[in-house]
């Protein structure tokens, strides 16, 4: 964040405030070519009076004003003017706005006008509430939530305005990747946000490059998107995470809790690292077998709770527990899925080579770093976050003493490193109205905020979660990995909010994939992502 005394910044992001001290008068009113511009994409009205698409989108035009509304419609409160969309997503659009009395810019998030929706947005507004109290010095590197209301049905969020997201940083940078230094730095911001979450019992359930921000410039940024998050025990969607970063739990369905976050946060890291998604899967089974080829086998015990087991799975004698993963063909033959796994050149068939054949490449020299210190403590945090028994992965409080967040440099500190004891806090229930926390919550906060790490030793870290899977160990059927009857492929479930968001989640890793392609094709023609299509426009 830069220093918000400075001359650059009240010269350049702060100029419209510096001419208003200087001048309470001055009329700093730019004019915007674009007023009247629509903005949503599909702009025929079908609903709420026709002010929404089919889609329950409110359909924008820039100089529209954004405010609390009454039972009568009038517009209550501080009036935010449209000026630009900054994205369009399952949830809504989010719209970059002018308050109109202060000239300051913000973010307004739109929620769709469909009852799931608004359900799920006092979801967030209740985790967005949450998080103010928890952090409250914005400390935490996560999205501030300034106000929120109702806008003719519509659930508003008005936010912090932040800059691009990390994904789109790569893309600037050709995909390059980024230097260790560096994504040691923002990675160790997620940690900061993700520390927040564990300390609330929060799952964000939906990290990926997306949905970090950056706050001005880099290093800085910022966690968005609680729009998929929920509670620990709390759970209400079993399918959670794009799929790029989906967690072996979910994509095997097993009840999960926030360890599915550091599971995001090791892919993250190779790919700030490689420029390209480490796991890029097509489908769940390829997202399983890129993520055994790489890593080996998922544990027996998880397979063996996994609900979804059976879609990937298949009886084999011959193998030590009677099973194996079953073949794309064998997959495609079941579900009716014929989405074909791709391969992509930068993907090795380890984790070393994958970062090593990144790093040769660009190198000068052409010679491997990767017996350096460096590479290593990299290699070791990656992997510490990519455990597939959720139990063993680092929590983010670890993770931050870790030597590749605390500056590591030599193999000695790796070697001695040894992950301190995590006292987890008492379960955080949410408050029923949304509205009011836990009392004790601030004071567990603070405590952990000072990092309360005990001894050197990991003993039992999630002591409750190691027991319920232990209980449904014992209370499991014998394995049996026959196919379910009825089983159907994704487009024949139905369409509930969480199938539509489960649609919409599909969608985005498909843009990704495709972008991928091209990215990957020397001659190809870039296509644009679906958010820079926005951009763009606008
Ligand atoms: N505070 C913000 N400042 C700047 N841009 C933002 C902000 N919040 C969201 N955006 C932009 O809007 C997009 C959609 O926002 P968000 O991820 O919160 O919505 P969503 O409906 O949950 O999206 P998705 O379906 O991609 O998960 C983001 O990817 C980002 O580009």
């Amino acid at each position: 964040m830069p220093n918000k005394d400075s001359p650059l910044f009240k010269l350049t992001l702060d100029l419209t405030n510096l001419y208003r001290s200087c001048d309470q008068e001055y009329p700093f009113t730019p004019i915007n070519p674009n007023l009247g511009k629509i903005l949503t994409k599909l702009s025929t009205g079908v609903s709420n009076n026709g002010r929404d698409n089919e889609n329950g989108d409110f359909i924008f035009r820039v100089g529209d004003i954004i405010a609390a509304t009454d039972s009568m419609g009038n517009l209550r409160g501080r009036k935010y003017e449209v000026e630009t969309l900054l994205g369009a997503g399952s949830f809504g659009q989010v719209l970059r706005c002018v308050q109109r009395d202060t000239y300051q810019v913000f973010a307004v998030k739109v929620i769709k006008n469909l009852p799931a929706y608004t359900k799920q947005a006092a979801v967030e507004n209740r985790v967005l509430s949450d998080l103010l109290v928890a952090d409250p010095n914005d400390e935490s590197h996560m999205l501030r939530l300034i106000e929120q209301f109702t806008f003719h049905n519509h659930f508003c969020f008005v936010n912090e305005l932040l800059g691009l997201d990390l994904y789109a940083v790569l893309k600037q940078h050709k995909f390059k990747g980024f230097s260790l230094s560096l994504i040691s730095k923002i990675v160790k911001q997620i940690l900061r946000a993700l520390c927040v979450c564990k300390d609330i019992g929060l799952i964000h359930s939906d990290l990926k490059p997306e949905n970090i921000l950056l706050d001005h410039c880099l290093p800085h940024i910022k966690v968005i998107d609680f729009g998929s998050a929920a509670y620990e025990g709390h759970t209400v969607f079993t399918y959670v995470q794009s799929r790029y970063y989906r967690s072996p739990e979910v994509l095997l369905q097993i009840p999960y809790n926030s360890c599915i976050d550091m599971w995001s946060v090791g892919c993250i890291t190779a790919e700030l690292f490689i420029g390209h998604p480490l796991f890029p899967g097509c489908t769940e089974h390829d997202q399983i077998d890129r993520i055994t080829s790489m890593l080996g086998a998922l544990p027996h015990e998880m397979i063996k709770i996994g609900k979804k087991s059976t879609r990937f799975y298949v009886n084999d004698s011959t193998k030590p527990h009677g099973y194996r993963l079953s073949t794309t063909e064998e997959y495609q033959a079941r579900t009716q899925d014929k989405r074909q796994p791709r391969k992509y050149g930068y993907i090795q068939p380890t984790l070393e080579q994958t970062i090593e054949a990144h790093q040769i490449k660009h190198s000068r020299d052409g010679t491997s770093l990767l017996d350096r210190p460096e590479f290593q403590i990299f290699l070791h945090f990656i992997k510490s976050c990519l455990q597939p028994f959720p139990d063993k992965r680092l929590v983010p409080h670890q993770a931050l003493l870790h030597p590749f967040i605390t500056g590591g440099k030599d193999m000695k500190e790796l070697k001695e490193w040894k992950p301190p004891l995590y006292v987890p806090h008492p379960p955080y229930t949410p408050h029923p109205n949304g509205r009011q926390r836990d009392p004790n919550l601030s004071s567990m906060h603070s405590s952990t905020l000072t990092q309360t790490f005990q001894g050197s030793e990991r003993r039992g870290l999630f002591a409750g979660a190691l027991a319920q899977t232990q209980q449904s160990h014992s209370e499991l059927p014998p394995l049996s990995l026959q196919p379910p009857t009825g089983f159907s492929s994704v487009s024949k479930r139905p369409q509930t909010h969480q199938a539509t968001e489960r649609e919409e989640k599909k969608r985005n890793d498909e843009r990704r994939e495709e972008e991928q392609k091209v990215e990957e094709e020397p001659t190809g023609k870039r296509r644009s992502s679906f958010k820079d299509f926005f951009r763009r426009k606008n």
